[in-house]
């Protein structure tokens, strides 16, 4: 039903999990003597987030920021909104983002400049996917799972105005869902 959206599937759900055990073993080792603070970047990253930690082997602790700023658009409205902030606080800690994607990089640069100003001991970004010909400002990811096209790719968290968050797997939606 939600695949006759699709136009192509990018990254299927067996390539998905292998790259995010990588992942977690590289932060296994990064953060071994560590106790790093997941923040997760609510909602896209939900997914990834899950599956990521259970594949960290370290003393870590996790916390959510719900902040948006696409809306029902397929490009960024420029201006990030708080619509949670974290329980936590980031003061001292090895702060670990997990985005789902970063695109013009502007959620994730307001995001480094606020745990910059709330005084974070280090600030490292994992994304799941990297639109690097999307960019708006400059900001490079310390962990990437995979590069994506110029293309509006959803599913594993991604969404098009709230819908395909569930498709189990990335690909492109076809632009007719869209472009009217
Ligand atoms: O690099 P950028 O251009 O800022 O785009 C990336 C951000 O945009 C999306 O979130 P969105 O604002 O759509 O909220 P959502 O996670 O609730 O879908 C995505 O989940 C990233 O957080
Ligand atoms: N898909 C879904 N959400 C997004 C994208 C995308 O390509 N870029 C930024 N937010
Ligand atoms: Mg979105």
């Amino acid at each position: 039903m939600l695949q006759k959206d699709i136009e192509e599937i990018l990254i299927s759900e067996e390539q998905l999990q292998e790259k995010i055990l990588e992942l977690g073993a590289q932060i296994t080792a990064d953060y071994d003597d560590k106790f790093p603070l997941l923040v997760g970047v609510l909602k896209g990253a939900m997914p990834f987030m899950a599956d990521l930690m259970k594949r960290i082997d370290a003393y870590l602790e996790i916390d959510f920021m719900d902040v948006t700023s696409y809306g029902n658009a397929t490009v960024s409205s420029g201006e990030v909104k708080i619509v949670k902030d974290l329980n936590t606080s980031v003061e001292g800690r090895d702060i670990i983002i997990v985005e789902d994607i970063i695109d013009s990089g502007l959620t994730l640069s307001y995001l480094v400049d606020l745990f910059k100003y709330r005084k974070a001991k280090s600030i490292r970004i994992i994304t799941l996917l990297d639109k690097p010909s999307g960019r708006k400002v400059d900001l490079k990811p310390d962990y990437v799972g995979f590069d994506v096209p110029d293309a509006f790719v959803v599913g594993y968290g991604l969404d098009y105005a709230e819908r395909y968050r569930n498709l189990p797997y990335i690909g492109v939606l076809k632009k007719s869902v869209y472009s009217f």
